[in-house]
């Protein structure tokens, strides 16, 4: 990192070395609550993404000659230099993104708790043995890396998601080429600062900061590069699908999600409300598994409308940074353009806004992306603002005459990411666990919150179908080799 008139400039990281993108193009990262720089990055071209992955692809033989436990070691390292700058990484993320600094202190340390999970996993069984027809031979699965992988991330959780993306597929033995996202690559490069001091071989694992045309499409065309995963938007993941299938590489895909959190007619109405808040509305509902579409089945309804209307009016919008910040802005212009937007074609579409959905009037937040918290109700199932991924604190109620119309509300959508039911009745629990199309399903808790031990991704629309975390992850990292082995 350099500076220059006190703006710290950032570099991409190839061959274990800090590099200034080859045509010395930059840009500025900008802290959404007051439109500062937080930094300037690289704006890097494909002779950089060119230079990373020849790089990986020299280091990926003698990486994955190293033993699961050599290669734990180095991750580790990395977790624990990771937690002695949580304060600062935190803080760096808030002034990148806006979440508030308590959140961003939270994800830190799951990106420490992630990196000592996938360590421990170097020391953790990678096959079986399966017998055999021929009572001489030893049949048995064993694993290999793909090689080189390309992890392309977002700017919603600029920590946690690269580091379950980077953990996994270093253990399993890959080098890895990262393009994080242009908003958060500050923070992005005080995560990579952490791998470089951890001390692993140079070539392991390289960061190439760049627009998504530029070197996320280059990551998923790049003949050098066997894998590529993805979180991000559904038009992006499908086009980095297709060009990784088109020439036959690996690809895992998490995208969008538009969740609903159910709540039955004998549901804790104090906890579902707190659920709705903390699910729709934390990091200003930029989750790819926040709450989204509240179901509230009628005989609650009035009730749960009027805590959640009590509960809303008492969160207070800021600057991340400030300790009485409950909800920080939109993480850059285009998203906050885009949650304005959503708020006028929820009105057009003839739903009502019952509550905020406006830029707050405070002369002190006027130049950042705020946005009060929206409730809308009247909201039907066709309706836009119930169908699209809004990626904004903005809540849509809608009513339903039972539960078996409230789970048909909430699988009336393209996405399947998460979905949540707050009821005190296990029969209803069970059904909704059976009948909901939803890879996550929580019962009594919110719709985000994902156990980083646990397998995390979508069905339909939300993803590709694959997994990521836990020891779900290996599936992805690496491929499955069936050995006959007869003396
Ligand atoms: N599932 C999730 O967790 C997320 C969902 N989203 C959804 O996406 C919407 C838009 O957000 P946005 O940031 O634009 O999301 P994108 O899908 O555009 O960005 C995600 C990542 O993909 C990169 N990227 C952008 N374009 C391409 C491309 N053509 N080929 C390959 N990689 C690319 C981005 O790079 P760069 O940023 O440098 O352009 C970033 O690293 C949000 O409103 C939300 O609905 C967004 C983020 C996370
Ligand atoms: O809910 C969480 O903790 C994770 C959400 C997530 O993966 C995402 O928003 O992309």
């Amino acid at each position: 990192m350099n500076a220059t008139n006190d703006i710290p400039v950032y570099a991409n990281y190839i061959g274990g070395a800090w590099v200034a993108a080859a045509g010395g193009a930059t840009v500025p990262s900008v802290n959404p609550a007051n439109r500062s720089v937080v930094g300037v990055v690289p704006a890097s071209t494909r002779a950089d993404l060119d230079r990373a992955v020849e790089a990986a692809n020299e280091a990926r033989r003698a990486w994955r000659k190293l033993t699961g436990a050599q290669r734990g070691t180095l991750l580790f390292k990395a977790a624990d230099l990771m937690e002695r700058r949580l304060d600062e990484i935190g803080e760096t993320m808030t002034r990148e993104m806006g979440k508030t600094f308590a959140e961003a202190k939270g994800e830190t340390a799951r990106g420490v708790a992630i990196l000592r999970y996938y360590a421990g996993e170097g020391m953790r069984k990678t096959g079986d043995v399966i017998p055999a027809t021929d009572a001489e031979a030893l049949l048995y699965t064993t694993r290999a890396p793909l090689g080189v992988v390309g992890a392309i991330t977002p700017w919603n959780f600029p920590v946690a998601i690269p580091i379950w993306k980077l953990a996994p597929a270093l253990i399993y033995g890959n080098c890895v080429v990262w393009k994080p996202a242009t908003d958060t690559a500050v923070t992005a490069a005080k995560v990579m600062e952490c791998f470089h001091e951890a001390g692993f071989p140079a070539g392991t694992i390289q960061m190439v900061v760049g627009g998504g045309r530029e070197i996320g499409q280059g990551m998923a065309e790049h003949p050098g590069i066997h894998g590529i995963t993805f979180t991000g938007s559904n038009a992006v993941g499908k086009q980095v699908g297709a060009a990784a299938f088109a020439r036959g590489a690996k690809y895992q895909l998490e995208m969008g999600g538009k969740n609903p959190i159910v709540v039955a007619a004998d549901a804790d109405l104090d906890l579902a409300v707190e659920a709705t808040i903390s699910g729709g509305l934390r990091s200003t509902g930029q989750k790819c598994t926040a709450t989204s579409r509240v179901i509230v089945v009628k005989d609650a309804y009035d009730a749960f409308r009027a805590k959640l209307l009590d509960k809303i009016a008492t969160l207070k919008v800021g600057d991340g940074m400030q300790p009485d910040t409950w909800l920080g802005p939109c993480a850059n212009e285009s998203q906050y353009d885009t949650v304005l937007s959503y708020i006028r074609q929820g009105v057009e579409e003839g739903a009502q806004l019952v509550f905020g959905g406006t830029k707050p009037t405070d002369e002190a937040l006027k130049d950042g992306f705020y946005v009060t918290p929206a409730v809308f109700e009247g909201v039907t199932s066709r309706m836009k603002i119930a169908q699209e991924e809004i990626f904004g604190p903005v809540l849509a109620l809608l009513r339903a005459e039972s539960l078996e119309e409230a789970i048909e509300l909430a699988n009336d959508v393209d996405y399947g990411l998460s979905a949540s039911l707050y009821t005190k009745n296990i029969g209803q629990a069970l059904a909704f666990v059976q009948e909901i199309d939803a890879g996550l399903v929580r019962v009594n808790a919110e719709t985000a919150g994902v156990e980083l031990q646990a397998p995390f991704g979508g069905m339909k629309q939300s993803s590709s179908h694959s997994r990521e975390q836990g020891q779900a992850a290996i599936e992805f990292y690496t491929s499955v080799k069936t050995v006959f082995l007869k003396p």
